[in-house]
């Protein structure tokens, strides 16, 4: 197994002292700027496995590049006061379109792991989607940020009474819904991580979410998940539930009869089934789909402000973003998050005013084209 982070910059991770890499994320104009910033800092086998994708990388590539294929057909003359930024999922405010998607492993990227991205989250107004693969516990990511708005990504597992004994854990510490992973009944074949020989954590590091008693659980992408579970899931929780890693319209509307509280389009990030659509490119379906029963999400490839705002006039209601948090953590933790965050929101918000927006509501598919 590969050994523990290999730190070219003198950042000592506990946020007094930024050192060369913090400086340099101090100066970081675009979010893209964060990811080679990361790659300075991180163990090649770390960066491969955050920056990887399934098989030939065909959707992992197709993410970013669909948004270049489309363009914003701005308004004019609207006399659109500084827009609003605000959206309301599930009952709760977020100050901004952009959520953190739920990744594996932060203290990979860095020693404050999960408990910085989460205290980002919260300085930004937005909602953190932790991931079961945490290695932070979710009760103690909810002790280093007790403002920040926390979803509890699940895989659900084979054993019924550890599922429910999960759920419960992500109830009490006070995350707010349930984002159910439907994009993984087995693992997306990595190559790079089969190249690098990356098959598990360094010493030290654990899936803190995964204790059962003194072990901790291997987890398992489980081909058996199935509508019936989805049920299950309902039954033992009154937390709204939602469905990640959606990208068949069938599935959306199927979706909307089990109960589900919103949808995330998903392709895992080009992790998981390669050669399957960049989302953008699969969200008009399933917008039309759910015809606004739902809240709809999107994410894998968002980049620059102007990929939020193709992907709400396309139909999404928010979107959230994976390797960016990455990158901006791994870059600089607690304040490297909070600067990809930001660059994030003030993008969104200079490109609504050029395209006469007074909010986010005021996006449709006419302000879109394709343009190859
Ligand atoms: C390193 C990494 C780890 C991930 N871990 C999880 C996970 O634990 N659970 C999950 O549902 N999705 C996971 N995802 C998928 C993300 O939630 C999200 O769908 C994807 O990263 C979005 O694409 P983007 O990275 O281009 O923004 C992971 C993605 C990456 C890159
Ligand atoms: O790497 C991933 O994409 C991922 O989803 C995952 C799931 C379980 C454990 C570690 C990572």
């Amino acid at each position: 197994m590969t050994t523990a982070t290999s730190r070219t910059g003198s950042g000592n991770g506990t946020g007094t002292d930024p050192g060369p890499a913090g400086e340099a994320s101090g100066r970081a104009l675009a979010v893209r700027e964060f990811e080679r910033l990361a790659r300075a800092r991180l163990d090649p086998a770390h960066y491969d496995y955050f920056a990887g994708g399934a098989g030939d990388e065909v959707t992992l590539r197709a993410n970013e590049a669909a948004f270049g294929r489309l363009a914003l057909l701005p308004r004019v003359l609207r006399g659109a006061a500084g827009p609003d930024l605000g959206v309301t999922l599930l009952g709760r405010r977020a100050a901004t379109p952009v959520l953190v998607a739920p990744t594996a492993f932060h203290r990979l990227a860095h020693p404050d792991g999960e408990r910085a991205t989460a205290r980002a989250a919260a300085a930004a107004g937005t909602i953190m989607i932790v991931s079961m693969a945490a290695t932070v516990a979710v009760e103690d990511v909810a002790a280093a940020a007790p403002d920040a708005e926390l979803w509890f990504q699940l895989y659900a597992q084979s054993d019924a009474a550890f599922t429910e004994a999960v759920v419960r854990r992500a109830e009490a510490a006070g995350c707010s819904a349930l984002v159910v992973t439907a994009d993984s009944p087995a693992r997306g074949r990595r190559e790079r991580e089969l190249r690098r020989g990356f098959t598990d954590l360094p010493d030290g590091l654990r899936c803190e979410n995964l204790r059962d008693g003194g072990r901790v659980r291997p987890i398992e992408m489980w081909p058996g998940l199935s509508w019936e579970h989805l049920a299950f899931l309902r039954r033992i929780t009154a937390l709204p539930i939602v469905l990640k890693g959606v990208l068949h319209p069938d599935d959306a509307r199927r979706a909307l009869g089990h109960g589900v509280a919103a949808l995330l389009v998903s392709n895992h990030g080009g992790r998981q089934l390669d050669s399957v659509p960049a989302t953008i490119d699969a969200l008009p379906e399933i917008a039309a789909a759910v015809d606004g029963a739902v809240p709809v999400l999107l994410d894998g490839g968002i980049r620059r402000g102007t990929d939020v705002l193709k992907a709400l006039a396309l139909g999404a209601d928010a979107v959230a973003v994976g390797r960016p948090v990455i990158w901006g953590l791994a870059a600089d933790g607690e304040r490297g998050v909070a600067r990809v965050l930001g660059l994030l929101r003030d993008e969104v918000e200079q490109a609504l005013t050029l395209c006469g927006c007074a909010s986010v509501r005021d996006l449709d598919p006419g302000m879109v084209r394709r343009t190859c």
